[in-house]
């Protein structure tokens, strides 16, 4: 149970990744500023967790089932916490979908909406007017780059963050004239299950509905260009979860944080050019035109990464 002093955050998606390092780093923290509730929908996986935890398991971290798709498994987590008082909320749970949009059928594109945006609604609609009432708290939402630009063959991965950039970005006005505030972590590739759950599944997908170009520019073209980006641009997920704890901490904390300074450029195009025609055919070069000096590409976007555009991002140190 939590101290009096103590902050209560309650965190989706904790059984591997990102989700699992913010839990071990705020339970870890050193001056106990945080009483951590690490939910996941199956505890059978809590091993990795409570491993990483140590100590602070049963102290400073508990952990309780939360399936963000069902909306009594929602509401019996919140009511398990005491008082239904919680101080941060965390939503971090998320699902990938990856390849060209003629072979995924519509009930999978739902069951991605479905985690990745109504996830988050659900667990906000669950929370936030406990936080109204009490006129304080802070909902962070793990975001993506891809909340913010397409990326091509994420078709639908993409736009389930865009709609949550939307969602928030609407609330986030009415919420601040309750002093609770909403923050959006956005980063580009981070190395996760997320990475390798996407690549087993691409390998065992046939593509139906697909044409041959298509399939071959999905697997040929995007994807070794994909794995060159994952390599020379990967975060691990403990920078996420410093980056998050960062942004926890802040007297004022930003809206948007993008956590990654090599991927800046990237997102600076859609803003840099309105009608969309700059981010839309540097994407097309890159991937068609450069896709084999992806290398390249990549140690230019580093060098073209100066201090000035690495303040713009939170940094994990
Ligand atoms: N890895 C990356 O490159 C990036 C990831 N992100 C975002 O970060 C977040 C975490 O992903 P990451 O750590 O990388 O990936 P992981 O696959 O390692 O973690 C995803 C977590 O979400 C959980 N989850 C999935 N569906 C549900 C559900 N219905 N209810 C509760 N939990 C669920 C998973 O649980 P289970 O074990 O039960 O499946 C798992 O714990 C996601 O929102 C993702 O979109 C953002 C930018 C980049
Ligand atoms: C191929 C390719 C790209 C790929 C970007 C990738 C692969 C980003 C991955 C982000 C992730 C994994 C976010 C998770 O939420 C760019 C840089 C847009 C440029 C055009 C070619």
């Amino acid at each position: 149970m939590a101290n009096s002093g103590q902050k209560v955050v309650l965190i989706t998606g904790c059984s591997s990744g990102i989700g699992l390092r913010i839990a071990v780093i705020l339970a870890k923290d050193e001056k106990s500023r945080y009483h951590v509730i690490a939910t996941m929908r199956d505890l059978k996986k809590k091993d990795k967790l409570v491993e990483a935890a140590g100590d602070a398991y049963g102290k400073t971290l508990t952990l309780l089932p939360l399936d963000v798709c069902s909306d009594e498994s929602v509401r019996q987590c919140v009511n398990n916490v005491k008082d239904r008082h919680i101080d941060i909320l965390i939503n971090n749970a998320g699902v990938g979908l990856l390849g060209p949009v003629e072979s995924i059928s519509i009930e999978e594109m739902k069951k991605v909406f479905e985690t990745n945006f109504f996830g988050v609604v659900r667990m906000i609609k669950e929370v936030m007017p406990d936080m109204k009432k009490r006129r304080s708290g802070h909902i962070i939402v793990m975001s993506s780059v891809m909340g913010l630009q397409g990326v091509v063959f994420n078709d639908v991965y993409t736009a389930s963050k865009f709609a949550m950039e939307g969602f928030c970005e609407s609330l986030a006005v009415q919420l601040m004239k309750f002093n609770i505030r909403l923050s959006m972590i956005e980063p580009g590739p981070v190395h996760t299950e997320f990475e390798t759950k996407m690549m087993e599944d691409v390998a065992k997908m046939e593509y139906p509905g697909a044409d041959a170009d298509t399939v071959r520019y999905f697997k040929d073209v995007y994807l070794p260009s994909s794995i060159d980006i994952f390599e020379a641009m990967g975060q691990t997920p403990d920078d996420i979860a410093k980056c998050t704890k960062k942004v926890i901490e802040s007297n004022n904390p930003r809206f948007r944080n993008l956590t990654n300074s090599l991927y800046t450029p990237i997102v600076a195009l859609k803003y840099a050019d309105e009608t969309g025609g700059l981010s839309v055919n540097t994407f097309y070069n890159l991937l068609f035109n450069f896709g084999p000096l992806m290398h390249i590409t990549m140690s230019i976007l580093k060098c073209l990464t100066c201090s000035c555009l690495r303040r713009r991002t939170i940094s994990p140190n």
